[in-house]
């Protein structure tokens, strides 16, 4: 039976590189699928991994009907086995009701990639859906790292080398600096975003004389190095 499945974890935890390596799997044992992906870093309709992988992706639109879409490649004689949706988290309410429909109605596999929450802990309207209506949520196996070397649970968005808490919702970006004033992020565990303590931020403190020396309940590891 066909299930809708959601991958979800922090930005770099592997989630593009799953999403490929799922299509591959399936493609080389003869299924025909679809890639689907929104906003990806690397431009548009693309699928791309950190780890240099990337393949052509069909851009998911705010209007895009899902359900339409794969009907209409049956009616083209290229009937839909499953359907790789990464980017998830940007998808409409809509689009993922739509996907579950596909999953129920038509019996095709879909496996959403995305992440769950935004640079504020609030979910984003894709995600929250999935996380209502999907048969099985899926954690990929790599974790990312916080600097403190804790798993990293939440994103942090940086600007110009400082934790910001308000915003647009949506701002595409990386976790590796870009130009100056340019947004990026940084993954951090759950106490370090709470204190809003990026790595930029705890080498400060550590190199600052007037602060008590650094917690170190709150850092196993070394602070990180400029640049790393
Ligand atoms: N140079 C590298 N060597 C090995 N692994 C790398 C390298 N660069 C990135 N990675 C791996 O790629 C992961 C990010 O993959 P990606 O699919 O782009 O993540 P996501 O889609 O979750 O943001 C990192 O967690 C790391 O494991
Ligand atoms: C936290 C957060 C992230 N984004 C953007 C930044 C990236 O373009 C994607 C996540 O991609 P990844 O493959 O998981 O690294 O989401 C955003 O727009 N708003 C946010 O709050």
């Amino acid at each position: 039976m066909a299930e809708l499945v959601f991958f979800s974890g922090t930005m770099d935890c592997g989630k593009s590189t799953l999403a490929l390596q799922m299509d591959h799997n399936h493609r080389a044992r003869g299924r025909q699928g679809l890639v689907l992906t929104k906003h990806d870093r690397a431009g548009e309709a693309v699928l791309s991994s950190r780890l240099g992988l990337s393949r052509e992706a069909l851009e998911v639109g705010d209007e895009l009907d899902l359900w339409d879409l794969v009907v209409e490649q049956a009616t083209h004689g290229r009937p839909v086995q499953y359907l790789i949706c990464d980017e998830a988290q940007f998808y409409t309410a809509r689009q993922v009701e739509q996907l579950a429909r596909i999953v129920d109605e038509m019996d095709i596999d879909v496996y959403a990639f995305g992440i769950m929450a935004d640079f504020r802990t609030e979910l984003f309207p894709g995600s929250r859906r999935l996380v209502e209506l999907a048969d099985r949520l899926q954690v990929p196996q790599v974790e990312a790292l916080c600097w403190c070397g804790r798993r990293a649970t939440h994103n942090a968005r940086v600007v110009d080398g400082h934790m910001v808490v308000e915003g647009a919702q949506v701002v595409v970006g990386d976790t590796t600096s870009g130009p100056t004033g340019e947004v990026e992020y940084e993954v951090l565990c759950r106490r370090h975003y709470m204190r809003r303590m990026t790595s930029h931020a705890a080498r400060a403190q550590a190199a600052s004389p007037e602060v008590l020396p650094f917690d170190l309940d709150l850092c196993p590891l070394p602070i990180p190095p400029r640049g790393a």
